[in-house]
């Protein structure tokens, strides 16, 4: 049976499934898996507005579910989480027979999305510590609802079976008649993808042989992606473990698909050869107009009008801005395809991730970034080809942004536009870097580039004893009181103007870089660093947050596009380095969050 070889590789290993879903047990030992259910103990209670896209949050919660386990080493622990996604909001299972009802008349004469994240954990014990590897990729399959009547929802409800199922439905089961059409693999929306999964085990365990590389170099394409034509003789089958490429991890962190937009499709050729739409190639095109979408709705304040105004008619929506009727309501329409409003017979109004993030007075704004890409970060694309033929500094060359040291050649306006940017990342960031590490041996604390004093809150916020200095350019400083919000900790955060390469760095035991050294080349960032060790005393630290980049994140896709506008990232290994070679020791490397990584050292008697 030519499908056998795939699931044959884990014939011989102890198989743990974190999952207490019949229904995805059932899938695998359909597919002659051979393995033991052990529930997975971890709460489904991560931070969804946290994550880019609803399959990282499904892919992650997959992952906590597999390493959770208690593990007494099984070879492989495979973790799954379902999740349902409508506009831009997130179902799980319903709490109870309500919570059902909203779910249902969300989903009720629509298409929504049903998102799998699966984690594969491979376990081995190496000198009596378990060692862990983790290979996660997400299926995504379109559902659409038939017009229900209420009737036909209480009853559906009334049955039972909405509870335990994601959405609040099985699609198995009656919920099936509620569907109208499916798009995509159906195992996929009953709780697992299959397929999906097979190609990920080919991929894991059939690294390509070194004379089917040229494929992949030329068309992007694993040579081994299609598991079905797979037998062991020949594909020289290995174990992950051992493969020193092509093994796992060929999904990226932040949930990337590792191959070219279209390959998937690419591989499965019609029956008549001809090549099947290029679907990923095609919204790859579109991309930048979906940006400008967003952008220009952000600059209309259209998602704050509705957060305190909505629902609206695209009517009054044009008078309220004084804009055409027709092209409002073709902005509006393109927001709805792109998940940030939701249309009903009352008129247009939020998605729940508009509101949070595209509203300009929320807690958790992104419209400052918004308006910074719009204004200043499109403008550089723009001249990305003579960039690649040049080979200029985009953001120097382009902008301008910082001539020489010290002075933002940019006008008030463009200052502004750029800290309420900085303060919309660094609110998202700042909790994280505060609390990678205990900092509470430390009693004064100086951010260096504090921008709008966002980390030095944070700071104050956590450590009760520390006094902050936030310490910037006067042209910053001089705005920063529009970005406070009072409280009791600001008491302890003061601002001082000045220029960390001229002038002498405030007294502090803690020096704080945030997001700094990545805008500077190699002898500005010794020149700084030098400095720094200079002023701090013995005992003293240094705190470095940058762009997390470990090698398998350097190479997907978002750390990549910001180094076009913003310089290349170094690692964590580089930072550490650098901080050793300016007289820093006991030099610790920690994740701060989803996006940077910090690292800390104390300054070594000279
Ligand atoms: C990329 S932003 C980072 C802001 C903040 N640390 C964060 O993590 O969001 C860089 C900051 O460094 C400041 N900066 C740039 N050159 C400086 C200099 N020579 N002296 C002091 N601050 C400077 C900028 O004004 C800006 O606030």
């Amino acid at each position: 049976m030519v499908l056998c070889p795939v699931i044959g590789k884990l014939q011989h290993k102890h198989v743990v499934l974190a999952s207490a879903s019949p229904r995805r047990q059932e899938i695998l030992s359909n597919a002659g898996l051979r393995f033991e259910v052990v529930p997975s103990r971890f709460k489904e209670k991560l931070r969804k507005a946290s994550f880019a896209t609803p399959y990282a949050y499904a892919m992650e919660t997959a992952k906590q579910k597999a390493l959770e386990k208690d593990l007494r080493a099984p070879d492989v622990v495979i973790g799954a989480d379902t999740i349902v996604v409508v506009g831009a909001v997130i179902l799980e299972k319903p709490v109870d027979k309500q919570d059902a009802y909203r779910m249902l008349s969300r989903l009720n004469g629509k298409e929504h999305s049903v998102f799998t994240g699966v984690a594969i954990v491979h376990c081995c014990s190496k000198d009596g510590r378990l060692d862990t590897e983790v290979s996660e990729f997400y299926e995504e399959t379109t559902v659409k609802f038939s017009e229900l009547s209420e009737e036909l929802l209480w009853e559906y409800i009334n049955s039972g079976e909405p509870m335990d199922k994601a959405g609040g439905y099985g699609i198995q089961a009656q919920g099936g008649m509620l569907v109208e059409y499916v798009h995509g693999d159906f195992l996929n929306v009953v709780g697992f993808p299959l397929n999906h999964f097979c190609k990920e085990l080919a991929r894991l365990y059939y690294p390509p042989r070194p004379e089917d590389l040229h494929r992949v170099r030329h068309a992007s394409i694993p040579a081994v992606d299609t598991f079905e034509n797979l037998s062991d003789m020949e594909a020289g089958g290995s174990d992950p473990g051992q493969s020193a490429e092509g093994g796992r991890g060929g999904q990226q962190a932040d949930g990337d698909r590792s191959q070219a937009p279209g390959a998937p499709d690419a591989a499965l050729n019609g029956a008549d050869g001809r090549p099947p739409l290029p679907a990923g190639l095609l919204e790859l095109m579109d991309g930048f107009k979906a940006s400008k979408v967003l952008f220009t709705a952000c600059k209309l304040k259209l998602f704050d009008m509705l957060k305190d105004q909505g629902p609206l008619k695209a009517v009054d929506i044009a008078r309220k801005l004084n804009a055409c009727a027709g092209g409002t309501e073709w902005l509006l329409d393109v927001c709805v395809a792109l998940g940030l409003l939701e249309k009903t017979h009352r008129g247009y109004s939020n998605t729940e991730v508009a509101t949070l993030h595209l509203a300009s007075d929320g807690e958790h704004s992104l419209q400052g970034l918004a308006e910074y890409n719009d204004a200043h970060v499109w403008g550089v694309f723009t001249r990305l080809g003579p960039a690649v033929q040049e080979g200029a500094d985009q953001t120097r060359g382009a902008l301008g942004v910082m001539e020489e040291e010290g002075h933002l050649s940019q006008s008030r306006e463009m200052t502004l536009q750029f800290m309420r940017a900085m303060h919309s990342l660094s609110k998202l960031t700042a909790h994280h870097v505060a609390t990678a590490f205990d900092l509470s041996r430390f009693t004064s604390a100086c951010d260096l580039g504090g921008c709008t004093g966002i980390l030095a809150r944070e700071l104050a916020q956590e450590y009760p004893r520390l006094q902050v200095t936030v310490f910037d350019l006067p042209e910053v400083t001089e705005l920063s009181g529009g970005f406070q919000r009072g409280g009791r900790q600001t008491e302890r955060i003061r601002f001082v103007p000045g220029d960390f390469f001229k002038d002498n760095l405030p007294e502090a035991d803690l020096y704080v870089l945030s997001r700094i050294l990545q805008d500077w080349p190699d002898d500005k960032l010794h020149k700084l660093l030098s400095r720094i060790s200079s002023s701090c005393k013995p005992g003293g630290g240094l705190l470095v947050a940058e762009a997390a980049a470990e090698e398998k994140e350097r190479a997907s896709r978002r750390p990549r596009l910001r180094a076009l506008s913003a310089g290349q990232p170094r690692s964590p290994d580089e930072h550490r380095w650098l901080l050793q070679r300016h007289g820093f020791q006991d030099v610790r490397v920690a994740r701060a969050g989803d996006l940077l990584h910090v690292v800390l050292g104390t300054r070594a008697v000279p």
